[in-house]
């Protein structure tokens, strides 16, 4: 039985819990590192000027920092800020009010006259630990009882009132709310004590509850109206702001700066009409500055005979008088649900002033912050979608133990007939219908509809986009399978560099079509992946958002690309698979999603394998393949450090193995291919004619020549790079100019790992030693040092080897001396193997390698599905199962007929799966059993 004494106990515990983790996360970040350091974390200025300080932000002394050429950082208004000293002893702490190019301003209540003796300081973000001391005395209040609400809803069962049973007509102040939004409102405003309204994606939840807000007004009654965070409270007071007398609590540096005009600091300014608040403040201005701020101003003008002390008293007295006015004066008060607790300014009203409290968001708060909203009311109507992101907690202990259970999720839980006070939003304003669907389905037991006016919506229906094959479909899926996109995995977080390239690749594609970037955004779970697509963005696409998908929640695109990033041997999903996080992902598109993940690791997940397959059957299917980028990271992979060692034999031998594998594949099927061809062309009666024969790698030339050989044909080949022709006749030719091919047979490393003795019946020997150089400077290779550490061939430092891929990342790379230019966009153009080569800790290549990628599009092989006449791309990545090539179409073994198979070795553990590995993945599994088994003991009591 949950007991309101149980409830308070476990809270405080779970809290405390919380609270320890977030500081030891931040002593983390703060421990023996120094200002520098932090700076370049973002959280620390060092080196600020103090430049000018004035009273503003209504009767705060905000002291303006300037320094020329500000570093990277990441002070926002509204950040609790320390000034301090260059060893970081802070000196006083403020809310940072304004950022600029070159300054950041800093609001304090109570300033420290110390800082302006200082010639340089420095800013540090300090965390916010009031929250945790208001939610305990929240917890106080719940204990003694001071509600009616806290008995009825902290019980097992829950019973609420009947509804009223003569409710008054309404006449809605929004004409256009739908049906569903019309009896959202009635149930508001018939149930005595608590109504929930349930809003999926788009479906106006927000709009509904300002219409409910107003309709509560209508009736004279007070609305307190809360939300989590401060973007959720400006949304809902700039939709309000129409309706009489408004107020917006919290400190103006929190407040959205065209909705200042409504904080209650405005408000008060407003009431002073003689200004005698003003008067007071000039005062402290005045003596504070006399003070020697100003130094021309010493004992000046000041003529006031109160100290600044008593100044500052008069004007508090002043200002709480004033507050009360203003308070009661307003129909509907807003805040966030921390600043709605007694502890500020609606302490000092009296208990039963608010007859109703509306919290948006609710699904995004822990329900003690809840409380503090409605511990001012005797109703309470929630609004938010439990199948979007809980708030997040920091403690993983303390969110198992029952911390991240919200409020409104534990009332649908627990109320028994949930129908009586809820009702679901099912109308939809913001996706197309296809994209609606998937989420519908799978999380809303497909009530959700599409409203008319965007069933259809494509991008090409916007001003200015080309109709084209992506923006004329609502959803695509690019599949990395097979095309050795691995993930890396550093420290906490992981990555994809592959796929970070070609969600760029996609978002050039998108504004090619005409898309504005601020239109676009990239949604991936992971914070590395975020750092990987900037970096791959390389100072382009400023405007286009990159986020994890709990930083958008609530938001909404027209085009939206989601990198899943998971791409591993083991199928391991991690997080990826809670599935409220992909349903947040993929319901903030309007127009169109694309999906970019590895179809053979995520599906392992039945739920993302349900996402895969709703997208390959209702979407654009593309592969990995069609941009370019196969395979680029494929000897990249990186494991976490302490895996490495341990895994390294298994790691590294199984790749080797899949790709030999497909080596030996890919050399059977060109050979034999030719053959037919050559033979074909010997038998035929074409005897003046040379056939050219552009697009083969270094392998198939070799491979042509070797059988030129043994058919009595006579091959040559002629010009350079991806220019290189290859040329093969039933006479001897001339060659006019130098065949590079020879220079291949010197290369220690092939590529198709086969024999380097060949003999060629022309074309040797005619390499000069320049040509070699001039390949060898620009082919990036990482020499294996002892020890683990690597040479990075860009920059010549020694990295340790799990470092690579992020060093990469930020290494700069030497000047290259070739002739050729560094940023060739597409890898098919000019020397491709540079951009691809970049970021690579690869073995040695030669260019002749990065001729596959060419291949890929100018294979002759076609499809071997019946009745399909396109060509196999996917010439480097033959399916697992069946050995066989297929276009880009029919690569996925569920679509060519290899789906038993695949399907078989998704529920196996495959043989690169150590011993060890499947030890550690069964003691998991054993753990989450036990951790579910809780779970559902705990819901029980
Ligand atoms: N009845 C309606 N008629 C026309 N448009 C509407 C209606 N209701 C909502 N909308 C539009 O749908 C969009 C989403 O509305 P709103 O922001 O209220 O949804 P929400 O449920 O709060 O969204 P989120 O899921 O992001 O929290 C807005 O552009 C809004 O103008
Ligand atoms: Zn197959
Ligand atoms: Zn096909």
């Amino acid at each position: 039985m949950l007991t309101v004494e149980r409830f308070v106990a476990t809270q405080r515990q779970l809290l405390s819990l919380e609270q320890d983790e977030e500081t030891e996360q931040s002593r983390d970040l703060l421990h023996g590192q120094s200002a520098k350091e932090l700076e370049k974390d973002g959280v620390c200025v060092t080196k600020l000027y103090p430049a000018a300080i004035a009273t503003g932000l209504y009767g705060r002394r905000v002291l303006k920092l300037t320094r020329e050429g500000l570093p990277n950082h990441s002070f926002s208004s509204g950040d609790i800020a320390g000034v301090c000293h260059k060893d970081l002893t802070i000196v006083c702490e403020g809310i940072v009010s304004k950022v600029g190019k070159e300054s950041i301003s800093v609001a304090f209540e109570t300033f420290s006259e110390d800082v302006l003796q200082l010639n340089k300081v420095c800013l540090l973000k300090l965390t916010n630990s009031v929250t945790y001391s208001r939610y305990v005395s929240c917890l106080k209040r719940i204990e003694r009882n001071e509600n009616d609400l806290i008995e009825k809803l902290l019980s097992d069962d829950i019973k609420v009132a009947p509804p009223n049973p003569n409710p008054s007509s309404v006449t809605y102040y929004n004409n256009n709310l739908n049906s569903g939004q019309k009896a959202a409102v009635k149930l508001t405003l018939e149930r005595p004590d608590l109504a929930i309204i349930h809003g999926p994606p788009g479906t106006g939840k927000t709009t509904t509850i300002v219409e409910v807000v107003r309709q509560h007004v209508t009736r004279g009654e007070k609305v307190l109206v809360c939300a989590p965070s401060n973007i959720a409270v400006d949304n809902l007071l700039k939709k309000l702001s129409s309706t009489n007398s408004v107020v917006r609590l919290g400190h103006p540096a929190r407040v959205n700066v065209h909705l200042q005009h409504l904080s209650l600091d405005a408000k008060l300014k407003d009431l002073d009409e003689d200004n005698i608040l003003g008067d007071v403040r000039k005062d402290i201005d005045l003596a504070l500055t006399s003070r020697g701020y100003k130094a021309g101003n010493k004992g000046g003008d000041y003529r006031g005979n109160k100290n600044v002390g008593e100044l500052r008293k008069e004007l508090r007295e002043r200002e709480l008088k004033a507050m009360k006015q203003v308070l009661t004066s307003s129909q509907v008060v807003l805040a966030t649900l921390t600043s709605a607790g007694k502890e500020g300014p609606l302490g000092k009203l009296p208990d039963n002033h608010f007859s109703v409290c509306v919290i948006d968001e609710a699904s995004q708060a822990l329900e003690v912050a809840c409380w503090m909203g409605l511990l001012n009311a005797k109703k309470v109507i929630l609004a938010g979608d439990h199948l979007q992101l809980p708030p997040t907690i920091k403690s993983d202990k303390a969110a198992k133990d029952g911390l991240s259970l919200t409020l409104m999720e534990r009332l649908l839980n627990t109320i028994k007939n949930p129908d009586e006070v809820c009702i679901t939003l099912t109308e939809q304003y913001r996706m197309n219908d296809l994209i609606m669907r998937w989420s519908s389905e799978e999380m809303y037991r497909g009530a959700l509809t599409a409203h008319p006016s965007v069933f259809n919506h494509l991008l090409k229906d916007l001003e200015g986009l080309e109709n084209t094959e992506i923006t004329s479909r609502p959803l695509c899926y690019i599949d990395t399978a097979g095309s050795a996109l691995h993930e890396t995995l550093l420290g906490v977080s992981r990555g994809n560099t592959g796929e970070a390239k070609l969600v760029v690749e996609y978002l050039a594609g998108l504004k090619e079509a005409g898309l504005r970037e601020s239109d676009m955004a990239v949604i991936t779970p992971y914070n590395l992946q975020i750092e990987f697509i900037r970096t791959e963005m390389r100072g382009q696409f400023k405007e286009v958002e990159v986020c994890t998908v709990d930083g958008f929640q609530g938001r909404e695109k027209e085009a939206i690309v989601i990198s899943m990033v998971r791409s591993n041997d083991a199928g391991e999903i991690g997080f990826l698979s809670e599935s409220r996080r992909m349903n947040v992902a993929v319901t903030r598109a309007r127009r169109h999603v694309c999906l970019v993940g590895d179809s053979l690791t995520v599906r392992r997940d039945a739920f993302l394998g349900r996402l895969v397959e709703y997208f390959t059957h209702h979407g654009l299917v593309k592969s990995a393949f069609e941009f370019g980028l196969e395979g680029v990271v494929d000897d990249a992979v990186v494991q976490s450090t302490e895996d490495f060692d341990s895994h390294k034999a298994e790691t590294d031998e199984a790749p080797t193995k899949n790709a030999s594998q497909t080596a030996t594949q890919q050399e059977k099927t060109f050979k034999q291919s030719s053959l037919e061809m050559l033979e074909e062309f010997k038998n035929s009666d074409r005897n003046d004619e040379t056939i050219p024969l552009p697009g083969l790698n270094s392998y198939q030339r070799r491979t042509i020549h070797v059988l030129c050989e043994e058919l009595g044909l006579f091959s040559s080949s002629s010009g350079s790079g991806t220019q290189r022709v290859l040329l093969v006749s039933k006479k001897p030719m001339e060659t006019k100019e130098k065949d590079g091919d020879e220079e291949l047979s010197k290369k220690t490393e092939n590529p198709a790992g086969c024999d380097e003795t060949s003999s060629t019946r022309v074309g040797a020997s005619t390499t000069s030693a320049s040509d070699t150089q001039s390949h060898e400077s620009y082919t990036l290779t990482v020499n294996e040092s002892p020890s683990n550490l690597l040479v990075c061939q860009q920059c010549g430092k020694r990295v340790p080897k799990t470092n690579m891929e992020l060093h990469l990342v930020h290494c700069k790379p030497k000047t290259f001396s070739t002739n050729s230019s560094q940023n060739q966009k597409h890898p098919k153009s000019g020397s491709s193997g540079k951009k691809k080569a970049q970021n690579k800790p690869v073995q040695p290549r030669t260019d002749d390698d990065l001729d596959i990628l060419d291949e890929a599009a100018s294979s002759r092989l076609s499809c071997p599905v019946p009745g399909c006449k396109n060509r196999c791309i996917s010439y480097i990545a033959p399916c697992r199962f069946c050995s066989t090539c297929h276009c880009s179409h029919h690569q996925m073994p569920e679509v060519h007929g290899c789906g038993e198979a695949a399907r078989r070795a998704a529920h196996q553990p495959t043989a690169r799966v150590s011993a060890r590995q499947q030890t550690q993945n069964k003691s998991r599994l054993k753990q989450a059993l036990k951790d579910k088994q809780k779970e559902r003991t705990k819901k029980k009591k």
